[in-house]
């Protein structure tokens, strides 16, 4: 049997419209109205997740929401990024001919369906019914709601059939893929994209006594002093010792570069690009007297919150760090720079549809000049540590090793061994750290990609 659903002709007659009030929406019509809406604006317009999800200043229809209604809508949009590559093949097989170019709002609408349909736990008939609705409700859409029904239906027919044909699509953009392939080969490339499918466990950074909050709340230590609670019960927020600032939220990869510094007693560091502040609070806890700079305010107060939360100081400063100019020298530096963050793609899943190769291109000239400003600012002797979470060469590796051909006066420094120690199978072969998200530490699935390499000025 042909499992494609024909689309309606343009020209077919319809009765004229006749103007009736509004229909009451199905329940659970609100929250995919709004995730079908959030990924068209992720997808066509390269519009950042966070700040649509944000209660204060974010997208109108999600902050309309109830917050049961916010968890769903931000499931099915999570869930939609992570397998759009796979959605999509799984809704092509079934249709006879492409949608058209201009339908992308239906083509939104039948992505959050199917993301119900083959990955979520959410009976077939809302997901179909639903988006049924929300194709009647659009003009642009109406005389596609039988093609709507008909293929939505027919995927959730074939369901275990289409899932097990999905297992071979790539779950990321060709832009993405391409270049992992490139970098890393096809099966770590591979393994990456699978990767980012399942949502991350969530990491903690404690103050002190790792293995005493790993009791208080479930979770286990990894050998870099990380907490990894794999089945976190609750809003974060409620969670014990929370409140007393006892820990903060940190990716285990995250946690590596102010790691690598090693005992900081008695030291200067300048953490440039603070925000919101995870490394700040990890330069204090080893012992360092910290200058935190971070050019946006927004993200600046909420460094100062976190810091006072956890009651550890620092002296914060509104500044771009290309114009800052410091009083004295540091001892040691920090630059976490800006970055594509494709290492986080298992948090953020739409950075890989909202960046491309032009902007890593880009952002490894930025971060370029950051690195050269951030030498200046430290003592002959003092150590540099440039990290960010992209998983391109072009902003680690190569920024570094453009850094050395130019530069006499700089080398790279060897990370003491006491901090080194469990991540040496993470290192290079020039001696800096490298992560992926298909990478594991003492065995524990998932890290966010990451890259730390020490320089020192001479
Ligand atoms: C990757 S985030 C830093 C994360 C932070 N290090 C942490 O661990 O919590 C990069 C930060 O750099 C800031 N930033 C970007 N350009 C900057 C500049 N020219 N001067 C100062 N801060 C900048 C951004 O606002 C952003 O907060």
């Amino acid at each position: 049997m042909n499992d494609e659903v024909k689309r309606p002709g343009r020209n077919k007659a319809r009765p004229k419209d006749v103007a009736s009030p509004a229909p009451e929406k199905k329940q659970g019509y609100a929250p995919r109205a709004a995730a079908s809406k959030i990924l068209a604006a992720v997808v066509d317009r390269k519009t950042p997740l966070d700040g649509m999800l944000d209660n204060e200043h974010g997208n109108g229809a999600y902050r309309s929401l109830s917050s049961a209604d916010q968890s769903l809508c931000r499931a099915l949009v999570l869930t939609s990024l992570r397998h759009k590559p796979m959605l999509d093949a799984a809704i092509t097989r079934l249709l006879e001919r492409p949608l058209p170019s201009g339908a992308r709002a239906l083509a939104h609408v039948l992505t959050i369906a199917a993301a119900q349909i083959l990955y979520l736990d959410i009976p077939d008939h809302s997901a179909v019914d639903i988006a049924v609705e929300q194709a009647n409700a659009d003009p642009r859409n109406k005389r596609f709601a039988g093609l709507v029904n008909a293929v939505l239906r027919r995927l959730s027919r074939r369901k275990d059939k289409t899932l097990g044909e999905l297992e071979t699509v790539s779950p990321i953009p060709d832009w993405f893929r391409e270049r992992l392939v490139d970098i890393y080969g096809a099966e770590k490339a591979f393994a990456i994209g699978r990767a980012q499918l399942s949502p991350p466990s969530i990491d903690i950074s404690v103050k002190s006594d790792p293995k005493g909050w790993a009791e208080k709340l479930g979770g286990t230590v990894l050998s870099t002093g990380t907490i990894r609670l794999d089945k976190p019960s609750g809003a974060v927020t409620a969670m014990d010792g929370f409140d007393d600032g006892e820990w903060w939220v940190q990716d285990a990869a995250a946690a590596i570069p102010a790691r690598l510094f090693g005992n900081l007693s008695g030291k200067r560091v300048i953490d440039l690009c603070a925000a919101p502040g995870g490394k700040t609070a990890q330069l204090i806890c080893q012992g360092a007297e910290v200058t935190a700079l971070e050019r946006s305010k927004s993200r600046l107060k909420r460094l100062e919150q976190n810091l006072a939360r956890l009651k550890l100081s620092a002296e914060t400063i509104c500044a771009d760090m290309m114009e800052y100019e410091p009083e004295g020298l540091f001892d040691a530096a920090l630059l976490d720079a800006p970055c594509s963050s494709t290492g986080t793609v298992r948090r953020h899943p739409d950075v890989l549809w909202t960046k491309d190769f032009t902007d890593i291109e880009k952002l490894a000239e930025v971060q370029y000049a950051m690195l050269v400003r951030t030498l200046s600012m430290v003592r002959p002797g003092g150590v540099v540590i440039f990290s960010n979470c992209s998983l391109d060469p072009l902003e680690g590796e190569a920024n570094v090793a453009r850094l050395l051909a130019e530069r006499q006066d700089v080398k790279r420094t060897a990370f003491p061994p006491e901090a080194i120690g469990p991540l040496a199978h993470l290192l290079d072969d020039k001696g800096a750290i490298r992560t992926t998200p298909a990478d594991r530490l003492d065995g524990a699935t998932g890290l966010d990609g990451f890259y730390a390499a020490a320089l020192t000025r001479r």
